[in-house]
Parts: structure tokens; sequence; C-alpha cells
């Protein structure tokens, strides 16, 4: 599914990561962690082939992607949703219009469009706010919108940027419930995170990455020990002590 091998990657004299050999399964529910800097970004824009390796190769879905031509790229997109922490709606258009969009630009038939976009608004609990525009809606409701059009073209691969990172604990909570049920469905999910009350309490795979190196792949995972200046009331808080399942 994804699989690095021996991966590379520095800018000029900073490491952004080094000789990383990792693998994801189709299927996998993964986090990857690790303090600031530590080279999660580097890890998550060279699978979507928005920068490339200095060495070493890369594989999403048996294909090997370093030095893949371009006209190759819209297509490993294709198979590779993502969401971020801040959402990233098209302000000027609706729920509908925005997961729509995203079927547009593959040039998807307006046909299975109209077909489509119900259904995936309805397994994000959206459908009633089909026809509202993103400042009209609560945070939470916006990343449901933002994982509808990240999954609605069906990726093999839903990459999750700090997506809980703007919410409130119960919604961050909802969200994670959600991401879970898409991973059920068959979606691999590898979520990018600094919450480590939820990294603890999802029990998925976790891979802590420090200087651009793996320091740890644990199948049922915590979060872990370092320090993170960035999520200290998170770390110090329990907030989602009344979630156990
Ligand atoms: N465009 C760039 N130019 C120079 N150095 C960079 C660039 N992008 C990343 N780096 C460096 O590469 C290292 C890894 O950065 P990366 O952004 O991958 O870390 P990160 O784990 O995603 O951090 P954060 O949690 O703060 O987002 C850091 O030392 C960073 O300063």
């Amino acid at each position: 599914m994804i699989a690095f091998n021996n991966v590379t990657k520095s800018y000029g004299t900073n490491i952004g990561i080094q000789d990383v050999t990792v693998q994801i399964d189709k299927g996998d529910f993964v986090f990857l962690v690790g303090p600031s800097g530590a080279g999660k970004s580097t890890f998550i824009r060279l699978i979507l082939k928005e920068i490339e390796a200095d060495k070493g190769s890369i594989k999403l879905n048996g294909m090997e992607i370093t030095n893949l031509p371009n006209r190759f790229i819209p297509k490993l997109r294709r198979n590779t949703g993502i969401v971020f922490q801040d959402f990233r709606l098209l302000p000027k258009k609706t729920v509908y219009e925005n997961v729509a969009f995203a079927m547009e630009i593959i040039h998807t038939t307006p046909r299975t469009i109209r077909r489509q976009v119900p259904q995936v608004l309805s397994l994000v609990g959206i459908s009633s706010k089909a026809g509202k525009y993103p400042h009209e809606l609560s945070a939470g409701e916006q990343q449901r919108v933002a994982i509808a059009r990240a999954i609605v073209n069906n990726p093999t691969v839903l990459i999750a940027d700090e997506p809980t990172g703007n919410l409130d604990p119960d919604t961050a909570w909802e969200i994670m419930k959600l991401l879970e049920q898409i991973n059920i469905r068959g979606t691999t999910i590898l979520m990018v995170t600094h919450a480590k009350d939820i990294v603890d309490k999802m029990e998925k795979r976790v891979i802590a990455i420090d200087k651009g190196r793996i320091v740890r792949d644990d199948a049922s995972g915590s979060y872990g020990a370092y320090e993170d200046e960035r999520t200290p009331c998170v770390r110090a808080g329990g907030v989602f002590d009344s979630h156990v399942k």
C-alpha cells in the first residue's frame, strides 16, 4: 500500500527524513506522531509527491512514485484523499458544491456526481446541511464536509493532517469515530496528530518519528513520553476520559 524503503529527504542542511523504511498495509489505521520538526509533514508531502526524495524508493499501491512522470501525478493524487486542520473548504460554494467540485475536476459525469454526493454526505452525517455555506457551519461540520470531499472519489488512502487540531474535545472524538468508520469500510488512514489523548484512546498502530528517523512503531500503541510544547493542556487534562471505549 504505502512502502518507504531507505528514504531520505533533506532541505539543504536540514534533515527532513533520514533513511526511513516502513510499510503501511491496505486497511491500516496509523498515527504518525513526533515533536515539531520531526519530519511528519515531509513524510506526507513525499506520499503526495509535493516534494521529491533524495534517495530511496516510495511505492503507493505497488507503484513506484519516485521518478514518476508528471502525467501520472493526477491519478496518484486521486488515490489519496487529504484533510487538514483548517478544513480548506471553498467559501463561496455550498456543502454540496464543495464535494461535487472534487468530482468535477476529475471529469466525473454529472449523473455520477448526483448519485455519489448525497451518499457521501449521508455517510459523514451532514446531509441536512447540503445547501449551507462553510461559514454557516460549526467547525466539526466543516471537518465532516472536508472528509466527504476527501473520500468522494474513493481514494485508497486518506491522509489526515491534524484533523482535530481546531476542534473541541467532544467534536474531535466524533471526527475520530467517523475516521474509524471510514477505515472499517476499507480506506487506509494515516493521521498526523499531536493529540496524545486521542492516540492513547484509539489503540491503533503508532509510528513515532524524531529528527527524521522512525524511533518507534507499535501495533497498538500510545502517543509516547516525549515532550511536545504544542499540546500541554491536552496532555495534562485527560480530556477524552469520558469517552473511554
Ligand atoms: N521547505 C523547507 N526548507 C527548509 N527546511 C525545511 C523545509 N521543510 C521542512 N524543513 C525542515 O525539515 C525538518 C522536518 O520538518 P517537517 O515539517 O517535516 O516536520 P513536522 O514533524 O511536520 O513538524 P510540525 O509538527 O511542526 O509540523 C525540520 O527541521 C524543518 O525545519
